[in-house]
């Protein structure tokens, strides 16, 4: 499948020179705007959907008596082998990269999906989930800055406006959290769980623009498979790393017991880790297409409102309450992504102007 028809051509307006729009035709924008609108959709479900699940099942595996943190950070990568089927069927990708430019793109993103998984698994296992959201929310400000840096993302004060609605409902939910910080927590160890948190959002957010800047600038393919590729080599490294954590940690001994103990039994322990990482690999092609197709910002802005979202998942499967406080994130949260679709409708509306002036 090709997702480039000749017909129509849409661009991507991305910056204003004096009085002059400056046009830009990156990989796939050559798309029908409403063809790239059905693709955003589709990999904003897959995203919201995936990952609240994956955050979900998460919670499940340490409430049961899951508490290996290099196998929580494997199932955030393990999933990979799935997107083979959907590859298949695909046109192979029409890059014309190089085999040592390829590699060392995927072993570069790899490794650093790799740390950032660690990271974020540390920054759980060290924090209470309230207060590892709250710093998690800081990575929609870093990503701003790199999108404005590597990805000369025009920042308009609707896109302002936007990520600091979600930032703020972020915060909010966090604060919101009624679940305390795990037990015998040390003043030592708040501060190992803040910093990697802190690093992971500045991992992510970077590993999150390099991506974009990949695809716009080096790969150049227009073919979706170059998604699935970029998903299933860097996950392919990074799943490396948490194999090599685990076995050099010697976290791979308890691992018999843990699943003798679970909770829910063995068949569950199993089932939970695959769920979490089917869900986990769904939800990251969400991520890449929303990169692929859109920015690195607006991947991550969308990953931010699944944050948002699952706790009213969490109503539903943990018998969560719903608070005043989640009454008022929630609709800030859309209110901020609506702020940003509409930012798109706006930059739509001058590409046609400029289509059509380019027309005369
Ligand atoms: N740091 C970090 N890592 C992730 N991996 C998948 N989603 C996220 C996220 O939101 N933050």
């Amino acid at each position: 499948m090709c997702l480039v028809t000749d017909e129509e051509e849409a661009m991507l307006v991305k910056e204003e020179g004096e009085g002059s729009i400056v046009v830009v035709l990156p990989q796939l924008m050559k798309l029908k705007r409403s063809q790239w609108w059905i693709l955003v959709f589709i990999s904003i479900f897959f995203l919201i959907s995936a990952q609240a699940v994956a955050v979900l099942l998460g919670r499940f595996y340490y409430d049961k008596g899951g508490n290996s943190k290099w196998i929580s950070s494997l199932v955030q990568t393990a999933g990979f082998p799935i997107l083979y089927l959907p590859l298949c069927l695909l046109p192979p990708s029409s890059s014309l990269s190089s085999l040592k430019t390829l590699v060392s793109i995927y072993v570069s993103l790899g490794l650093a999906i790799g740390l950032d998984n660690l990271l974020y698994s540390l920054g759980l296992l060290y924090l209470s989930a309230s207060t590892y959201s709250l710093i998690s929310a800081t990575q929609l400000v870093f990503n701003a800055v790199f999108s404005y840096r590597i990805n000369s993302q025009k920042i308009t004060g609707l896109i302002i406006i936007s990520v600091s609605l979600l930032s703020f409902s972020a915060g909010l939910i966090a604060l919101d959290d009624d679940s305390d910080s795990p037990s015998g927590d040390s003043k030592l160890k708040y501060m190992i769980g803040f910093l990697c948190t802190l690093f992971a959002s500045l991992i992510y957010s970077l590993q999150l623009s390099l991506m974009q800047y990949s695809f716009e600038k080096i790969l150049k393919s227009e073919t979706f498979s170059m998604v699935l590729e970029m998903q299933i080599y860097t996950s392919l490294v990074a799943s490396c790393v948490s194999v090599i954590g685990l076995f050099a940690s010697g976290e791979w001994k308890m691992l018999s017991l843990e699943m003798e103990e679970f909770q829910e039994g063995q068949v569950f322990y199993v089932l939970t880790l695959v769920g979490t990482a089917i869900s986990w690999q769904l939800g990251s092609v969400g991520a890449v297409a929303l990169i692929f197709l859109a920015s690195s910002l607006f991947s991550n802005l969308i990953g931010t409102l699944s944050l948002i979202v699952t706790p009213l998942a969490a109503l539903v499967v943990f018998h969560d309450k719903l608070t005043a406080v989640k009454m008022v994130a929630m609709p800030m949260a859309f209110l901020g992504f609506a702020f940003y679709i509409y930012q798109n409708y706006l930059d739509d509306l001058k590409v046609q102007s400029a289509r059509e002036t380019q027309d005369d």
